[in-house]
């Protein structure tokens, strides 16, 4: 049976904002209280989907998160109307009301981790909602992430929902930022890889000394057992905590598989060359592709500024005549000429990776999302596909629809005072009604269900 990856990127929500939430994240740093653009942002983000759906990729839409987060507000001492709520936030903890707005959920390479039916003990493709412990903003994601899940594969025979994690920083989890498979055929049994950046248990291991690490050991081990996968393909590796202190903040920073390719940063694994042999011996033949980048060739520095690995390797063609792949990367890869040079220079050699395509997701990569971060790899079978719900797959009248609906809502600006207009809440709640009956999505969000 034909198997594939499908991509669910997040839709960014109406209150899009740079609120400078997340330490060990350069850009969020760097942009806190820059003025957005949530409209400018929603449409690079499904342009981008439309483009991957227009090459003939399966292409998903995640819907975001009803922000601000009211309930939250509340169990947080405020209180009256939601105009008081909002108005005393403003007044009193202005970061906790930017967090309550945060529209972080865009990035749903964070919001869970997969693990397609051809690695489960059961035959079924696993969901573990992420429990973003690390960031307070982060954390208010995952019971409204496992309800969309259940909405978009909404099929006991294929798909198999567990609930996060224990919400605690010995089980921080960052879902498929740290996460990536790699295999012959996306049907088939792959080799799941799970990057973490310290030991929860035992703080005589290397970690890093400035940035948080997010990611625990113990969570990626929990996940991989809720899932059913057995130590014949599971590797566990430590990103280097130097990286994380010079803000790679997850992996997906640093390094991206597809099928039988893992493109990586030199510096991005601690004992790199046993984790290899690890992956090349579970990966069970030759035919993998190891990419190295040196720190001679790309400075790490650079790979943070432009988000080099965080691209999206694609396989177009998966014929006879070999796999033929090509990677989705900012447009920021374009304009600094040591990566533009490198780039230019992977295609020519003995890889699958091929083409070279670049995207305008600024408003996402000011706050430390590139494509990467945007989507939510899925592989999965035909049969599988066919049970999922076919609204929320890309198509061209789909797109026309999110198009009109953004247009309609969005605002084109947004500054840290607007935060407390009431009127922000009740376009985003309408705007987000709509679109869960444009995705036929059920009733998802705390406010459709009182
Ligand atoms: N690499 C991956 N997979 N995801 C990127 C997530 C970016 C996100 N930024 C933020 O949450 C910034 C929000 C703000 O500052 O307003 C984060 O740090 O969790």
């Amino acid at each position: 049976m034909n198997s594939f990856e499908a991509n669910f990127d997040g839709l960014v929500g109406p209150t899009h904002n740079y609120a400078g939430l997340s330490i060990g994240n350069v850009a969020s740093k760097l942009s806190a209280n820059d003025i957005s653009s949530p409209k400018s942002a929603a449409l690079q983000g499904i342009a981008k989907m439309k483009a991957l759906h227009d090459m003939g990729m399966t292409q998903g839409v995640f819907a975001p998160q009803e922000r601000p987060d009211i309930l939250s507000l509340r169990r947080l001492g405020f209180s009256g109307t939601d105009a008081n709520v909002l108005e005393q936030a403003h007044k009193e903890a202005p970061n906790v009301l930017s967090a309550c707005f945060s529209a972080s959920s865009m990035w749903t390479a964070n919001s869970s981790t997969v693990s397609p039916s051809g690695d489960t003990h059961d035959g079924k493709i696993h969901f573990t909602p992420a429990n973003l412990t690390n960031k307070f903003h982060r954390s208010l994601e995952p019971e409204i992430t496992g309800n969309i899940l259940k909405a978009v594969f909404n099929d006991e025979k294929h798909f198999n929902h567990h609930l996060h994690l224990n919400e605690n920083d010995h089980f921080g989890d960052e879902g498929a930022a740290n996460h990536t498979r790699l295999c012959n055929n996306y049907g088939e049994q792959g080799v799941e890889i799970f990057t973490f950046g310290k030991y929860a248990f035992n703080s005589a291991k290397p970690a890093p000394k400035k940035f948080p690490a997010r990611q625990t050991l113990e969570a990626s081990q929990a996940v991989a057992r809720l899932h059913g996968l057995g130590d014949d393909n599971v590797v566990y590796v430590q990103q280097n905590p130097d990286v994380i202190d010079q803000g790679v903040f997850h992996n997906d920073v640093i390094s991206v598989g597809n099928q039988n390719v893992l493109f990586y940063h030199e510096q991005a694994f601690l004992n790199t060359d046993k984790f290899l042999a690890e992956v090349q011996s579970k990966f069970g033949s030759d035919d993998v592709h190891f990419i190295k980048v040196s720190t001679d060739e790309v400075s790490l520095q650079d790979c943070v500024q432009t988000y080099l690995f965080n691209t999206q390797i694609i396989t177009l063609n998966d014929g006879p005549n070999g796999k033929e792949m090509a990677i989705i990367a900012p447009k920021h890869c374009y304009h600094n000429p040591k990566v533009k040079a490198y780039l230019d220079r992977l295609v020519t050699l003995n890889t699958p990776i091929k083409q070279v395509k670049y995207f305008d997701v600024n408003e996402s990569m000011k706050n430390g999302g590139g494509p990467a971060c945007l989507r939510l790899r899925v592989a999965m079978t035909e049969n599988e596909l066919a049970a999922v719900n076919q609204n929320c797959i890309m198509s061209d009248a789909l797109y026309g629809n999110l198009e009109a609906w953004i247009n309609k809502h969005y605002r084109d600006q947004l500054s840290f005072d607007d935060l407390r207009d009431p009127n922000l809440l009740v376009e985003s709640r309408t705007a987000l009604d709509e679109l869960t009956q444009l995705l036929n999505l059920g009733s998802v969000y705390h406010f459709q269900q009182v």
